[in-house]
């Protein structure tokens, strides 16, 4: 995506070959900065504490930090070490997993001594993968706000609800949930954002309302309490979320408050899409009851960063001292509270069924 007229995907490889750069997003929305990752240590905090966040992004992060530790030591022991250090830094995104395992599957049968180029070569292929599958994403989803906005008086927007980010930033490039919104403005179609500031961590705040407001696309930024009462008075057309698990059912793990707002949608007949690509498709699980729910430190609830009116970017606590605080990081959306699922092969039901017809590959397979 665009950012001041300069092209920029959320991860690539340096000039030097031998390490990767990232835009941290824990500096957004005040300052954009990037980091080089040179080590695998440094690539699994980046994705621990979020400089590097969303499901897709987490996967092609982890890819590049399993060539970065291959640089150093290739060994089958190394590979291994490598893999399990990555994959424990976040437990929800099955993409994280997914990515690990597509490494493996391509690096253990190759000599140690060409292991390091080319994890370097499959992560770079894994990131130019994500950008195409979010782009047909956005075209698939493109449909349903084509079709919303043919019932609306001309000129006026297609009103559409988001949670967290599924943004660009969520992944190499595009997103999956605003992919249809970015392809709908750009094709000049009137949309408006409701963006979700999305607490404890604000990525609506600090990173989706970046995004839109850098690409141009109207948005107002809402507290999360809020999503309910506006799709009660109408103001909402549609949903679209990311996910960052779906079980074989069809269940959706996303940020915490998603679950809160699919049942405001069920109960208001607002639309609620959840976009995805395969790699967030958890085959092995066969209902979101077993899907691993990140626990975060209490500090993302009682800390908050921002910047004051001279400019410093500060952190102040929000609650009363010695409150102790929980912090889910994400729920489960039941399918039958999801209208949809937006994926790169096209828009499934959220069920065994939807999904089969979509991946016929996988329909003896899934659990
Ligand atoms: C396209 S995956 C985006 C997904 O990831 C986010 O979680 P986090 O910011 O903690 O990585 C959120 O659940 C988004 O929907």
């Amino acid at each position: 995506m665009k950012i001041d007229g300069v092209l920029y995907r959320t991860i690539w490889p340096s000039d030097d070959g031998a390490s990767v750069v990232i835009v941290d997003q824990t500096r957004l929305p005040h300052r954009f900065e990037t980091v080089t990752l040179g080590t695998l240590e440094e690539a699994a905090h980046a994705i621990r504490v979020m400089q590097v966040r969303g499901a897709p992004l987490i996967g092609v992060t982890a890819a590049y930090g399993l060539a970065l530790a291959l640089v150093r030591d290739a060994s089958d022991a190394a590979l291994a070490q490598a893999i399990e250090l990555l994959a424990g830094q976040r437990p929800t995104a099955i993409n994280l997993r997914w990515a690990l395992e597509e490494m493996r599957s391509v690096l253990q049968p190759q000599p140690p001594g060409d292991r390091a180029c080319r994890a370097f070569a499959k992560a770079a292929e894994m990131a130019d993968e994500d950008v195409e599958t979010c782009r047909r994403i956005g075209g698939h989803g493109l449909k349903l706000i084509e079709e919303i906005a043919k019932t609306k008086p001309a000129g006026e927007p297609v009103n559409i609800l988001t949670h967290c980010n599924a943004g660009w930033l969520a992944c190499v490039d595009w997103g999956t949930a605003t992919s249809p919104i970015y392809h709908a403005h750009d094709a000049g179609i009137p949309v408006h954002v409701w963006v979700d500031e999305t607490r404890p961590r604000n990525q609506g705040a600090a990173l989706t309302a970046f995004e839109l407001g850098a690409h141009g696309v109207p948005h107002t930024l809402i507290v999360d309490n809020a999503g309910g009462h506006l799709m009660q008075h109408g103001k909402v057309d549609l949903c679209i979320v990311g996910t960052d698990r779906v079980a074989a059912n069809g269940d959706v793990a996303n940020k915490i408050g998603t679950y809160l707002k699919a049942l405001a949608a069920h109960d208001t007949g607002v639309p609620f899409y959840v976009a995805l690509p395969y790699s967030t498709i958890d085959w092995t699980l066969s209902s979101g009851r077993d899907i691993p729910i990140e626990e975060r430190g209490a500090d993302e609830v009682l800390v908050m960063q921002g910047r004051t009116a001279d400019g410093t970017v500060a952190e102040v606590e929000i609650a009363a001292p010695g409150s102790p605080a929980a912090n889910p990081a994400f729920d489960v959306t039941p399918a039958r509270l999801v209208t949809g699922l937006i994926t790169e092969r096209g828009i499934a039901l959220a069920s065994r069924e939807g999904l089969a017809a979509l991946y016929p590959e996988r329909r003896e397979s899934a659990a």
